[in-house]
């Protein structure tokens, strides 16, 4: 998606450090693609590293753009004494071949910070993530930062969870998903809910988490009503592991858009 940029405003800097936006051009003009506003979004918030921070390296198109950054700084000798907590085998790959040590939970419990993307963001900055499939260890490393920055471009913005009709994931055993399914799409009959196993590749085989669990995939027609009584219903139900509706997490949001970065505090 190419998004016309004539204006470049807040984030002018961060598309320099990007490497988007030429130190010496007085009149930037741009055409962004929806990576670029990841990328600008994903280098803001690299600014929120210090070194001897334990950070959580999150997962995906977004995420992938701090982790690179994050390698870059370390190579350049801006950050030192970074401990590396990646939440999910493919971060961890990535972190490792940037050169950031690595450790996990068990080592270092508590997080500094945190930095990773987004499925959906809605104005109390709640959250849906795991469309990548990694929500678990996201979950788990996010749950233990004292401060976790979310990196999105503007399409992630949403008024109500749930509520763009895309999926809301939820990790469960492999163990008679099918009966875990039914349970999950009962709880939310008059919302409309359908529960789908998340399949991939053209024999539609079943997708395997990191944790060898399956994803069951909420589909709404209608607002799923209180966040946290959906959470906690979903929670309850043997089978699940965990979902993906992040609430009250992020203690940041910042948005990549047409009119540049937006910062938004807890
Ligand atoms: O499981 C995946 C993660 O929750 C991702 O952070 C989320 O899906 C956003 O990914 P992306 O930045 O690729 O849109």
């Amino acid at each position: 998606m190419a998004i016309p940029y004539p204006h470049f405003i807040a984030s002018e800097k961060a598309a320099m450090e990007a490497g988007l936006l030429s130190p010496s051009s007085s009149q930037p003009s741009l055409i962004l693609t929806q990576d670029d506003l990841k990328k600008i979004a994903a280098y803001k918030a690299v600014e929120y590293v210090e070194s001897g921070m334990v950070l959580g390296l999150g997962t995906g198109s977004t995420a992938k753009h701090a982790v690179a950054r994050i390698g870059e700084l370390i190579q350049q000798g801006k950050l030192k004494n970074i401990i590396g907590i990646p939440t999910s085998k493919m971060t961890h790959e990535q972190a490792l071949s940037v050169g950031i040590p690595l450790s996990d939970l068990d080592s270092y419990p508590v997080v500094d910070l945190a930095i990773d993307g987004a499925d959906e963001v809605d104005p109390y900055l709640n959250l849906v993530k795991g469309r990548g499939g990694s929500l678990l260890r996201e979950k788990m490393v996010e749950g233990a930062c004292k401060k976790f920055v979310v990196i999105v471009d503007e399409s992630k913005l949403v008024n109500h969870i749930g509520g763009s009709g895309l999926a809301v994931p939820v990790e469960v055993i492999q163990f008679c998903w099918k009966f875990t399914a039914s349970k999950l799409q009962n709880l939310f009959e008059e919302s409309g809910c359908e529960a789908k196993l998340r399949t991939f590749g053209e024999k539609k085989e079943p997708f395997v988490t990191d944790n060898k669990n399956y994803i069951i995939d909420l589909y709404f027609k209608k607002s799923i009503g209180d966040l946290k009584v959906a959470s906690d219903a979903i929670l309850n139900l043997a089978g699940v592991v965990e979902h993906g509706m992040f609430l009250d997490m992020a203690t940041t949001v910042i948005i990549a858009g047409e009119l540049g970065l937006t910062v938004k505090n807890k």
